[in-house]
């Protein structure tokens, strides 16, 4: 790899979004102002929610974005540029302004959760990793939510999978978004360091194969360290692993902390529930039991139904690549752009799969709660000027089946979608890290039940308002109706 002294992030984009800017600049549209919102067409994972994570790296990614030297030196050396385009990119300050969902959020598809609005073309550039970010965060802090869903109350869950994640970047924050989904530590130390999440630890297979026998290896580790947990299934698990572990903390006595054994392989029910008869045999009855082994959500169900004795829970692959649904895929459109005469208009994208269609139009994302218990009744999509904070009633209806609606009385309604920047300046002050995770499992707490099962959860309600629906509707008319005239142009002018 080619080493930069002033490697940025600028060009961590597409091509495309560079020669859109291009064409923006070379037309005098780069100017314009526009809005772009993020969103997703479908809950992962077939869950009922998600959790919103990535804004703290958005924010850090805006800070001081520009094109260095190097970068336009390495953009000229393409030969896809000429010098002016390039002169306009060394001057080029991004002038964002921002409103986005806070981290720990609940969001649900279809509705924005992030709205990045500026200068046409600045709004183009960072596209790419924005979504970067925010696809993998919050797609990573929904897995960790259902399996912290399933596991038993006081159960331990700890994130394992750097070794099997996609590259050392995806490590780092797939592990803080899992935090933020409600998993209590992590065995990546450098995750530790950088953003105050705890850490823990047990040891490998390799250190029982080092020393060609459990009882010399259990006994250094427990010599060397004050907290234990021994891995008891390097050769026998029953006959061996957890009697020689045993005997090593009955030898250990007060000088160590015996917290328990870890299982990897094997009847993990089977297992779990003999270890536990050994160890409360022994006298051990608050040593815990902790499993990994390609567990997720499903197994750990499976596990708890069959009676397993496991209380804490070591998650890697299955988290870290959240492997049953790798992308989030959430887009970013263009909803609104200013017209020659200074005129912000809405815009929307048209197409015959209603899943593809976009909603025109900047808004706001209101959660309705009952005033009486705090519950939700849904998300209201609104536009900008409209106020369903200040209403006494609030018609909601379901977007495409209009004839299930509901009238909500009593009830409050929160904006989602707050300050964040202002013209490239961070107005938003980073909460911390357990704010979030705090904030994200008051969140998970208020949602009903039939929202959170992790199998053929209900449909949580994200409504469009009357007007919103109204503007939508007109749009796609109005659309239509250029494009029939346009079509029959077209067609005349091949017959003619
Ligand atoms: N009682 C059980 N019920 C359901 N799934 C289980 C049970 N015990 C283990 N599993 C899961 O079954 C899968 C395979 O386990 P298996 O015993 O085959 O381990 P393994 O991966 O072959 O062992 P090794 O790591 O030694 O190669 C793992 O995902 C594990 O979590
Ligand atoms: O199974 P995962 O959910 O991906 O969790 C991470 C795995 O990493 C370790 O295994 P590995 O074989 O890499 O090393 P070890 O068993 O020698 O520690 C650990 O024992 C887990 O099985
Ligand atoms: O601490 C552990 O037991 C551990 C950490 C990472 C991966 N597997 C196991």
């Amino acid at each position: 790899m080619k080493e930069y002294k002033d490697d940025s992030l600028m060009l961590h984009t597409d091509l495309y979004q560079i020669n859109m800017l291009q064409t923006y600049w070379e037309t005098g549209m780069d100017q314009r102002n526009a809005v772009f919102e993020i969103f997703f067409r479908k809950n992962p994972f077939e869950n009922g929610y998600a959790i919103f994570a990535g804004l703290e790296r958005v924010l850090d990614y805006f800070n001081n974005l520009k094109f260095t030297d190097q970068d336009l030196a390495y953009l000229k050396e393409t030969g896809i540029y000429q010098d002016d385009f390039l002169a306009y990119l060394k001057e080029l300050k991004l002038k964002l302004t921002v409103r986005s969902m806070v981290e720990g959020e609940l969001c649900f598809a279809s509705e924005p959760l992030m709205q990045i609005e500026g200068p046409l073309g600045h709004c183009q550039l960072v596209e790419t990793a924005v979504l970067n970010i925010i696809n993998y965060q919050t797609l990573i802090a929904t897995k960790a939510s259902r399996i912290r869903s399933v596991v038993g109350h006081g159960d331990k869950v700890s994130e394992f999978g750097t070794r099997r994640a996609q590259e050392l970047d995806a490590a780092i924050w797939g592990t803080r978004a899992a935090y933020i989904g409600g998993f209590h530590s992590t065995s990546n130390v450098r995750a530790g360091k950088l953003f105050g999440i705890p850490i823990s630890g047990t040891h490998a297979h390799s250190l029982v194969q080092a020393y060609r026998d459990e009882y010399k290896a259990f006994k250094a580790y427990a010599e060397t360290h004050k907290d234990v947990v021994f891995l008891v299934d390097t050769y026998d698990t029953l006959r061996s692993g957890v009697p020689t572990a045993i005997q090593v903390a009955k030898e250990m006595g007060d000088k160590i902390n015996f917290i328990g054994v870890r299982i990897d392989s094997g009847d993990m029910a089977y297992q779990s529930k003999r270890i536990r008869e050994q160890l409360d045999e022994a006298g051990f009855t608050d040593a815990r039991i902790v499993a990994s082994n390609d567990l997720d959500e499903k197994t750990i169900l499976n596990l708890r139904m069959q009676g397993a004795k496991i209380n804490d829970w070591g998650i890697g692959t299955k988290i870290i690549t959240a492997f049953d649904q790798p992308a989030l895929g959430a887009v970013y459109k263009l909803v609104s752009i200013e017209d020659k005469n200074g005129v912000m208009m809405p815009t929307m994208k048209i197409s015959s799969n209603a899943e593809k269609m976009t909603t025109p139009g900047v808004k706001q994302v209101w959660r309705i709660t009952r005033n009486k218990d705090g519950k939700s009744e849904g998300d209201y999509i609104a536009l900008d000027d409209e106020a369903p904070d200040k209403m006494d009633e609030l018609f909601m209806f379901h977007p495409v089946h209009t004839y299930i609606n509901k009238t909500v009385r009593d009830f409050d309604a929160r904006p989602l979608l707050i300050d964040v920047m202002k013209e490239g300046q961070v107005t938003y002050e980073l909460p911390e890290i357990n704010q979030i995770r705090d904030y994200a499992s008051k969140n998970y707490n208020a949602l009903w039940d039939e929202y959170k099962r992790i199998l053929n959860p209900e449909q949580y309600p994200v409504d469009l308002s009357q007007k919103l629906y109204d503007e939508k509707m007109a749009s796609i008319k109005a659309l239509r109706e250029k494009i029939q005239v346009k079509v029959d142009r077209l067609e005349k002018n091949n017959v003619s």
